[in-house]
């Protein structure tokens, strides 16, 4: 049985403060987790003795959790008193005013737990700019930034001919600056580069014409194709990328042959690096490297940033790669906010004169740089290969969703109010919400709840019954609850009760068992043995097989075909019911109506980010409910804060670089 060391050792010197009692109540409390309290017993397994360092390696562990990379020690006494507060205490604040940040830093530059040295000493703990670190941790956001940096200075020459075709895939359009021309140009100039917008902005429509004009430099030139690789975190996402590249590469003004060497097929980078079962290693790493020339990333927003250092390290030095997502949505479920990050400078330019003068050599200088500020190579490393794309399509000028996403992502309280208070053809905010939810939830799923009736025969193989599998699908994804929790009747549990309750006429709901025809699930863990991802959507059916009618799953195929599979219920070990999903799990996704719930009270993770990306699941009509006043406000107010040290280290590393 594993030792529990804080009962095996004498009590240090400040007796009260550092020692068992303190984790034990804050893990009592729920403050902490058993996995972080474990790590405090680890650590005082290898130094007996360091309490204080000890019990401070378990709130570490503990803030991994909301997403932070390391503790900022000098802003850990906020993080403290927030984690105290949400819990209803005063919690750790207490413990960690008793010593001042210099004692504390004293005191860990001393600790055997602690290495300030990592590449040349391993310790369970890393303190690095009065940051620290689990050594894990350090080790990733160091790999992510030794890659960018040593990709940010790999610059690559088009062939002749460049800026004429760049002109035939982006024509002049009038005034103003060509974000997407000056993307393409950027990406084809660079091994790294970083392609940030809103929805509808365009950021797959200039990836497909720079797939397009690399490709067709490539074949010019007399070289092999390019191998060209399309990924995105989620099988969701990979497939709604798929789907709109295909039609994107028919409308290219190219020749066939180029065409045909443009892929449509997205898959998951998962899939792409190859998951190991049961461990967090990968296929392809470093010493494998992937058999790629260019690879595109989209939804990059989602990358955490352990994937981002698994996916550096696998990338070919010659390859280019080409990231693509929103930097305003939210960021990673597990730790690190590696897009964000990457992208904080991004509506500001920042390009130094030697960018400019390429992109001009390439046709694609900024014609307008008003409010860009002006950057220089060191200064600003990261912004020399990042474009913001600013024109959504998808949201004209007078769109409510666009405008109120706007509002939102500037938390702007006032003008979200104010745009909420006006008649918006394609926003309602109802004020009776209990009163409105169960027209909203029989209208929303209607289109899908009559397909299912008109079921065509009930045999797998039959085209029909294939064909109106695949229309279900699209149907269900026509309408979705979002939430922000999972608990609570104004969370995920509560409002996929009310759905089946309401829908409960329509759909046979029995009492003794969780399936029934109808059900929509959602997979909560990949499971590749059935090549089911975490976050992929399906409904159960009806269907005959040898005579008997049974009960199957119906999952798009995911491949770029619009076709389906089915699957036996009780394989799916790990699914939940989804007629509500919460806004972090519908990343990824869209929906032409979105009913987005707030909870009756304020928490946590209510910030504007994930307003905003609720917001913009949207595509057609949004109903945002708000069952009391005030929490809409507070959510707009707050923005998630995640520690880490990615963009310094990467400035540093470039530093370094530059001066080597
Ligand atoms: N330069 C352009 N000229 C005309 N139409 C364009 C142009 N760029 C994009 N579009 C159209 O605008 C719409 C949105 O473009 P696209 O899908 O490339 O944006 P996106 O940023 O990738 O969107 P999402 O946020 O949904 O992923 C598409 O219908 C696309 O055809």
């Amino acid at each position: 049985m594993q030792l529990d060391f804080w009962t095996e050792l004498e009590r240090p010197a400040v007796a009260d403060v550092d020692g068992p009692d303190a984790v034990q109540a804050w893990l009592q409390a729920g403050l902490i987790r058993p996995l972080d309290y474990a790590l405090a017993d680890f650590c005082l397994q290898l130094a007996p003795g360091e309490h204080a360092v000890a019990t401070l390696a378990a709130l570490l562990s503990r803030q991994l959790q909301d997403g932070h990379v390391c503790l900022r020690l000098e802003l850990l006494r906020h993080e403290l008193t927030m984690l105290g507060e949400s819990h209803g205490q005063p919690g750790p604040v207490d413990w960690w005013v008793r010593r001042s940040l210099a004692q504390w830093l004293e005191l860990l530059q001393h600790s055997p737990l602690v290495t300030l040295s990592p590449y040349t000493q391993k310790a369970p703990l890393v303190l690095q700019n009065r940051r620290l670190y689990l050594y894990r941790m350090w080790q990733h956001e160091a790999g992510v930034a030794q890659q960018v940096a040593g990709r940010l200075r790999q610059d690559m020459q088009p062939d002749a001919g460049f800026a004429e075709q760049l002109q035939q895939l982006f024509p002049a359009q009038g005034a103003g600056n060509d974000w997407q021309k000056i993307a393409c140009a950027m990406a084809a100039l660079g091994g790294f580069t970083l392609i940030t917008g809103g929805p509808g902005t365009g950021k797959t429509t200039t990836v497909v014409r720079l797939l397009a004009l690399l490709q067709q430099q490539a074949l010019e030139q007399g070289r092999a194709p390019l191998h060209i690789r399309l990924a995105a975190p989620t099988g969701k996402a990979a497939a709604r990328l798929s789907e709109s590249i295909a039609g994107q590469i028919a409308a290219l003004p190219v020749g066939e042959a180029v065409r045909k060497q443009i892929p449509e097929q997205v898959g998951t980078l998962h899939r792409l690096l190859g998951s190991l079962p049961d461990t967090r290693r990968f296929r392809h790493h470093a010493g494998n490297p992937l058999l790629l020339d260019v690879l595109v990333v989209d939804e990059a927003s989602m990358i955490d940033l352990e994937m981002m250092d698994n996916l550096l390290q696998a990338l070919p030095a010659h390859a280019r790669l080409i990231l693509l997502g929103d930097k305003d949505q939210l960021a990673s479920v597990e730790a690190g906010s590696v897009l964000g990050e990457l992208c904080l400078q991004a509506a500001g330019g920042h390009y130094a004169p030697e960018t400019l003068a390429r992109l001009e050599q390439a046709g694609a200088a900024p014609a307008d740089l008003t409010g860009l500020q002006q950057g220089g190579v060191q200064a600003n490393p990261l912004e020399q290969r990042t474009v913001m794309l600013r024109h959504s399509r998808r949201f004209a000028g007078d769109s409510g969703v666009g405008r109120l996403a706007a509002a939102v992502n500037a938390m702007d309280v006032a003008g979200t109010l104010a745009l909420l208070s006006q008649p918006l053809p394609d926003v309602h905010w109802p004020r009776a919400v209990r009163g409105v939810l169960p027209e909203l939830i029989r209208n929303g799923f209607a289109p899908y709840l009559e397909l299912l009736g008109r079921q065509p025969g009930c045999v797998a193989t039959d085209e029909g019954f294939m064909a109106w599998a695949g229309a279900l699908l699209q149907a269900f994804d026509g309408f979705r609850l979002l939430c922000a929790l999972r608990r609570g009747d104004w969370g995920v549990e509560g409002l996929n009760r009310l759905a089946a309750q309401n829908l409960a006429d329509v759909l046979n709901v029995p009492a003794d068992s969780p399936w029934y025809p109808g059900r929509p699930v959602m997979v909560t863990r990949n499971d590749y043995a059935l090549g089911l991802m975490n976050g992929d959507i399906g409904i159960a059916v009806q269907v005959i097989e040898a005579d008997e009618t049974v009960l199957r799953v119906v999952f798009p195929r995911n491949d770029g075909s619009g076709g389906v599979r089915l699957v036996l219920p009780s394989r799916l070990t790990a699914v939940e019911t989804v007629f509500a999903m919460t806004v972090h799990k519908s990343q990824g996704s869209e929906f032409d109506h979105c009913a987005l719930v707030l909870p009756d009270a304020f928490s946590p993770v209510l910030t504007k980010e994930l307003l905003y990306t609720g917001i913009t699941r949207a595509r057609r009509q949004l109903s945002l409910l708000t069952p009391v006043t005030g929490v809409l406000e507070q959510a707009i107010g707050r923005q998630v804060e995640r520690h880490s040290g990615l963009r310094e280290a990467i400035e540093s590393c470039a530093r370094d670089a530059q001066g080597a």
